[in-house]
């Protein structure tokens, strides 16, 4: 996957005991949760090639190398400040909107060129973002997920009703909402908002979803509601997440990249990165020794 993971077949850092312990009952739920069976040849649909990011003087990201198979759920995790949100924004280019910021590198999207050959518009439609609180609109569910395709000039309403129900579907909500489709959507719960707003962004039929700590505001029921979710929509979506749970990371991932002080330290396999990580501080990090 990057040059990372191939330095990680010739050394392996010792997990200590206390990952060893954790996680095996972890992976239990994972295999039962997610049943991914990713293909070891899946196509790169984002790659990120040489990649500076500085907020004006700081240097935010350092030279990153790092490739989003196709259909497969790829985890970025590190401590607070490492640069994980960053890393996710760059991706659909929210970080165009922050005064001061430079990007240095390449990021592309099936192998075009994200910021010289696709417009920001066109890049964020095809690369949806999920943000940490959930942020439906004071509209109506209804409105909510059809605010998007709107946008994008579809207004006749059959066409529209098929994709709040798809999408809804997608995001796996429509059972619940189906009733509730003209009610105000600041009535549902954080995590059926959470869910909508993942459907809203489904909406646009974009072909990466971004998920910047999803769930970190959510119940635990909620969460593995949406955990399940990311299982499923992998099969028609890329799915790239930041997260602070690692155990959410092993339950869903498929691919893991470890970041630390605005470097990629390593990334591969989720299984490899938390049992046999090639460093040192990964393997401190998986096993909760700092971070
Ligand atoms: N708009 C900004 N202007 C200046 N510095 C920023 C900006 N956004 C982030 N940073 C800095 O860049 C570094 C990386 O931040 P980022 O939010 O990407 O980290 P993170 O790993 O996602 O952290 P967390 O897990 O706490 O969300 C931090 O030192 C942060 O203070």
């Amino acid at each position: 996957m990057t040059n990372a993971t191939v330095e990680k077949t010739t050394t392996r850092a010792a997990v200590p005991a206390t990952a060893h312990t954790y996680l095996p009952q972890a992976r239990v739920r994972t295999v039962e949760r997610s049943g991914r069976q990713a293909p070891a040849d899946a196509p790169v649909k984002m790659g990120v090639r040489n990649l500076d990011l500085f907020y004006q003087d700081f240097h935010a990201l350092k030279g990153i190398n790092l490739e989003f198979p196709q259909n497969q759920v790829t985890a970025l995790i590190g401590p607070s400040g490492c640069g994980k949100s960053t890393l996710l924004k760059s991706l659909n280019r929210m970080n165009d909107l922050v005064a001061g910021c430079r990007v240095e590198g390449e990021i592309t999207l099936d192998g075009e060129d994200a910021y010289r050959s696709l417009d920001a518009n066109s890049l964020r439609r095809r690369v949806g973002m999920v943000f940490q609180q959930p942020n439906p609109f004071p509209m109506s569910v209804y409105d909510n997920v059809a605010f998007g395709p709107r946008t994008h000039g579809i207004k006749n309403r059959a066409d529209l009703d098929v994709i709040v129900e798809q999408s809804l579907r997608d995001a796996a909500i429509w059972d619940e909402l189906k009733d509730r489709l003209k009610k105000n959507a600041l009535g549902l719960s954080g995590g059926q908002q959470q869910r909508l707003c993942i459907a809203r962004a489904l909406a646009v039929r974009p072909e990466v979803l971004l998920m910047d700590e999803s769930t970190s505001a959510l119940d635990p029921i909620s969460t593995a509601k949406i955990e399940d979710l990311v299982g499923e929509l992998k099969s028609k979506y890329t799915v790239i997440m930041v997260t602070h749970n690692m155990l959410q990371a092993l339950r869903v991932s498929d691919k893991t990249a470890f970041f630390l002080l605005g470097e990629m330290v390593e990334a591969g396999d989720t299984d490899d990165i938390f049992t046999s990580p090639a460093d040192p501080r990964t393997a401190d990090y998986v096993a909760g020794r700092f971070g």
